[in-house]
């Protein structure tokens, strides 16, 4: 019997954004404060729906723009949607914008426990895989470095590590494998892979077509915010490659 990982029932996400030109906080301040600011709609989802089985590798494709990065922001519950319902079935680790509760000022070392903290782990979880997260990051030699001269392939090597310690029940991966040099995506691939042989559950957004038929078994196909095609992932990415090339 298989079970539901992930169900988004008739999505949709509007943005409010702002029709003028503003260039200081100051200024962003005055103008809201005499209500001087006009929004606009966009809706970057709309009615978005689909589920995911325990230990189905999902692959999320579309152009840029097309909702890709939204759609798993509120699958992670980053994002609230302005309309429809999310249901999540298992523990979480997100892989999206890795390393963003990062302090700059503070080395590595520093960020490994404040970051841990930030994803709910205690700080003797974090000792205890502060070894294996250094390792797994190859930054040995930078452990006691202000983190803001980081380069951003050593920002993300430093995020993977540290939120791939646990063994998540669902996966939720953004663009991350198409950062860091190629020596290091084939390391996050291979930890991923071990992850799909251990039935997580994934859901990845890449703009490899390779990637997902290379990890996927099912995907689907955002186009300006509209899931316009889902299925087993050589169908989908067969319908990918003919629309869009
Ligand atoms: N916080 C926000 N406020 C306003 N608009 C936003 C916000 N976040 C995203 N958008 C808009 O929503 C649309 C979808 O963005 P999203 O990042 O989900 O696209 P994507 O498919 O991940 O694109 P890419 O392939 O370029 O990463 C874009 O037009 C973007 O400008």
């Amino acid at each position: 019997m298989t079970t539901e990982s992930i169900r988004v029932e008739d999505v949709s996400m509007c943005f409010h954004m702002t029709t003028e030109k503003i260039s200081t906080m100051k200024e962003y301040i005055i103008k809201k404060l005499k209500g001087q600011i006009s929004y606009k709609e966009f809706w970057a989802l709309r009615n978005v729906s689909f589920s995911i089985q325990k230990g189905d590798i999902l692959g999320v494709l579309g152009l840029n723009g097309a909702g890709k990065s939204t759609l798993l922001k509120m699958v992670a519950g980053v994002l609230k949607p302005t309309s429809g319902n999310i249901y999540v079935n298992g523990s979480m680790a997100p892989l999206i914008e890795l390393g963003a509760g990062f302090d700059t000022e503070l080395t590595a070392r520093e960020n490994i426990y404040l970051n841990g903290s930030i994803l709910g782990h205690s700080k003797k979880m974090m000792k205890k895989h502060f070894d294996e997260i250094v390792e797994f990051s190859e930054l040995q030699d930078f452990l006691d470095v202000p983190i803001k001269n980081f380069s951003s392939g050593m920002y993300a090597r430093l995020g993977f590590s540290i939120a791939t310690i646990t063994k998540p029940e669902i996966l939720i991966v953004d663009e991350i494998l198409s950062v860091g040099d190629f020596k290091f995506q084939q390391k996050c691939e291979s930890k991923i892979q071990d992850m799909i042989k251990e039935g997580t559950t994934i859901m990845l957004v890449t703009h490899s077509i390779d990637q997902i038929r290379a990890l996927c078994n099912k995907a689907i196909v955002l186009e300006k915010g509209s899931l316009i095609q889902s299925g087993t992932v050589d169908a989908v990415s067969d319908f990918y490659y003919s629309k869009y090339t």
